[in-house]
């Protein structure tokens, strides 16, 4: 069995990669990043580390190709694979979108599409990528036999600094939940997938609960000037803060989606707990990277507070202070952090808020937001 994965990097050696290898799929990575997908061929097998263990998975069996460079060999790879899956980022998605279509189309038989990234809707987005430049017959073609379903998956991997430039470590926690509802064929079996009819309350439960309280450490911790999400945590201030907004985001949860609050609170603790393990070294610059994406309307703050207002009829003051200390957030190697902050510096920062959340001025959150604004 072949799988083709887009993204050779902390998700996708770290956690995707090593269940498709653990459930004997062949896997080629595709990546623009030409030392890893050296690496991968020189060596065909990679170690992922589980942190605060003895204990480590070797991954076997992968190759890489280079997205830039070899087109044809990855059109090749997708049209003889049964899987393909992508851990690029939201905002690479409609780059793969071209290469991806030409493989499909070039299958002769079926095969399923998983979209691995911290987004909802991710898979069908990446589909309409793929199909928005295709005619009519092969847009049809397509949809009757690849499979898009969404996704939602949660491990965290943070940036790498090993000497070996494949070893990854990573925490040994891990959920891949895929949506059954879009799939038109047999389930692929790979280890560790948990298949659900409806993937909207796990998606929106993972979504905001573990990016919402990572962004509260990310970008309250930046603000106080720590360096990784473990100091943060270690502000009994800033850990307040992040159960405060994790009460105001599973308020909401609790509502639409009739979860067990007691439940939900462990669901919390459990994941503030690994926010906290020592076992792992991972920078507030990763967590809070992409500041525009993460201040847009579907994502893991303004979204969540914008349901509190709606459901809850109350002012989310939580989420709108980190919100604040997001529009505050400045690093110059983040080309989104710059970005904001030129558009800061042009209209000032509740109007930059409101281009980028799709709010009107006058709206209660963006009020909210102007009360923590420093
Ligand atoms: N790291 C985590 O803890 C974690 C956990 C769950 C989900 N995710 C999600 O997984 C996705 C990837 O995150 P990550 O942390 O692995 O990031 P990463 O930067 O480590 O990996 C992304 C990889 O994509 C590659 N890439 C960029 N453009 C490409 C292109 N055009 N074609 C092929 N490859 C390309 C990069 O070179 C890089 O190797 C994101 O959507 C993220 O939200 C990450
Ligand atoms: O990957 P992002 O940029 O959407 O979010 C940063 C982190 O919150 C994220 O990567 C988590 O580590 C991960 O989602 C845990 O499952």
């Amino acid at each position: 069995m072949k799988a083709v994965h887009f993204g050779a990097g902390n998700i996708g050696r770290g956690f995707i990669g090593a269940l498709l290898s653990q459930s004997n799929y062949e896997t080629i990575f595709v990546d623009v990043n030409a030392e890893l997908i050296d690496e991968l061929n020189d060596k065909g097998a990679y170690r992922v580390e589980l942190a605060g263990t003895d204990d480590s998975i070797e991954v076997t069996n992968v190759s890489g190709l280079n997205s830039l460079e070899d087109e044809e060999k990855v059109i090749e790879a997708i049209a003889e694979a049964e899987v393909i899956t992508t851990a690029v980022g939201p905002n690479v998605l409609p780059m793969i979108a071209p290469v991806l279509a030409k493989g499909l189309l070039e299958k002769n038989s079926n095969g399923i599409v998983i979209a691995c990234e911290n987004m909802v809707g991710g898979t069908e987005i990446l589909k309409n990528h793929v199909i928005e430049n295709l005619d009519e017959e092969q847009k049809e073609w397509i949809s009757d036999r690849i499979s898009f379903p969404n996704a939602a998956v949660d491990r965290i991997v943070p940036n790498q600094n090993q000497k070996d430039p494949l070893t990854v470590m990573v925490e040994p926690y891990y959920e891949w939940v895929v949506e059954t509802s879009s799939i038109n064929s047999e389930l692929p079996d790979i280890k560790g997938i948990t298949y659900v009819d409806d993937l909207t309350p796990y998606i929106e439960r993972k979504l905001f609960t573990v990016n919402t309280g990572h962004a509260v450490a990310a970008y309250l911790g930046k603000y106080n000037g720590y360096l990784t999400i473990k100091e943060s945590l270690d502000d009994s201030n800033i850990k307040n803060k992040i159960q405060g907004a994790l009460s105001e985001s599973g308020g909401v949860l609790i509502e639409k989606y009739g979860f067990n609050p007691d439940e939900h609170q462990d669901y919390i603790d459990t994941i503030i707990s690994r926010f906290e393990n020592p076992d792992l070294s991972d920078e507030v610059t990763r967590v809070g990277r992409g500041p525009v994406r993460k201040l847009g309307p579907k994502d893991r703050l303004v979204r969540p507070a914008l349901e509190f207002i709606r459901l809850k009829k109350e002012e989310p003051a939580h989420l709108a202070e980190v919100i604040a200390a997001a529009l505050d957030y400045k690093n110059e190697e983040d080309p989104e952090a710059v970005e904001l902050q030129d558009l800061i510096r042009e209209k000032g920062k509740i109007s930059a808020f409101c281009e980028i959340a799709e709010l009107e001025k006058d709206h209660p959150l963006v009020q909210s937001v102007e009360k923590y604004l420093v």
